[in-house]
């Protein structure tokens, strides 16, 4: 039998983060692997669509790495990274680009659409949202460090978010692929949750909800037991300088360093495996995954 109490209490638990988290604004990182899937992916997106309804600002940062390593191997080109980045020679960047903004954007917003949101894809090429300059990766040799140019990789160098406040004024969900634009009007390549942490900065949300393949992060990531659901940003430093945080956990917690830099309230690495995660991070007093917070 149904049990209507349990579910009541559900919903009853919800009821004070609506009211906290009503006219506030939350950016969602969506890419990876969490975004490979196609069941998972429609979890995600009724997720979103949810805290809209309930009187959230969602903003969607999206990546793609998975989609585009796989059109480039279709074109015969490998894919090769280094510290994590995507080296991206001219070719690379017009087939980053055409998948990112032609291809993933686009299913993301006719499918938040398709649920009943009014979504908008938008590119840092939009308004110049996101300024980019090259990046230069630095490698590790010893104590040595060494700078490594791989090409149109960017770092993000200005937000303008005016864009994003008139959409979200108008209470349009803004969806953005993570490719910047040089101040000569050239594309570059930016790892998706650096921008997700520096949209979230110059938007001062109130959350960045990174989505990944863990459950969050580990103190030993071979040791499940060593889930960690609260660290600061001084802890998460310390961790990343010792080598117990590597490989793709970097740039999520440098995202959320920027975003709390820059001015957001709260930052949550959770699992994109977990069906509807998102709503068990914002509507349930556990929450869900990792927070960093300041401190
Ligand atoms: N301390 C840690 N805790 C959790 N995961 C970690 C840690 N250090 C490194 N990782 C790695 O980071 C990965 C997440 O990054 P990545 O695979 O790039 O994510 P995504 O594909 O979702 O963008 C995890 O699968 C794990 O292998
Ligand atoms: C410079 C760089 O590495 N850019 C990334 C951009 C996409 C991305 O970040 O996608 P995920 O979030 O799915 O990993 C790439 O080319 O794969």
């Amino acid at each position: 039998m149904i049990n209507f109490v349990e579910k009541a209490a559900v919903l009853i638990e919800a009821l004070p983060y609506i009211q906290k988290f009503a006219g506030k604004t939350i950016v969602v990182k969506y890419g990876g692997n969490a975004m490979i899937n196609e069941q998972l992916k429609a979890k995600v997106i009724q997720d979103i669509i949810l805290m809209k309804a309930v009187g959230m600002r969602l903003v969607v940062v999206h990546g793609g790495g998975p989609e585009i390593t796989a059109m480039l191997k279709q074109v015969g080109k490998q894919s090769t990274f280094v510290s994590g980045l995507r080296v991206t020679d001219a070719e690379t960047m017009a087939i980053a680009e055409m998948v990112l903004v032609g291809k993933t954007n686009t299913e993301i917003v006719s499918l938040l659409n398709k649920y009943g949101a009014k979504a908008v894809g938008l590119n840092g090429k939009d308004a110049s949202l996101i300024v980019a300059q090259k990046h230069l990766a630095k490698v590790y040799d010893g104590d040595a460090v060494k700078e490594v140019d791989i090409g149109f990789v960017g770092d993000v160098a200005q937000i303008n978010p005016g864009i994003l406040f008139t959409l979200l004024e108008q209470d349009y969900i803004p969806v953005i692929a993570p490719i910047g634009v040089g101040i000569g009007g050239e594309s570059y390549n930016i790892n998706a949750d650096y921008v997700a942490g520096e949209i979230a900065g110059a938007l001062a949300a109130e959350k960045l909800l990174l989505l990944t393949d863990v459950e969050g992060i580990y103190r030993d990531y071979h040791d499940k037991a060593t889930f960690i659901s609260t660290l600061t940003l001084t802890e998460a430093q310390a961790m990343i300088k010792q080598g117990t945080i590597d490989g793709g956990m970097i740039p999520k917690v440098e995202a959320c360093l920027k975003a709390l830099a820059g001015g957001a309230r709260k930052t949550h690495i959770i699992d994109g495996r977990q069906p509807h995660s998102l709503l068990l991070e914002v509507f349930t007093d556990k929450g869900a995954g990792t927070e960093i917070v300041k401190g």
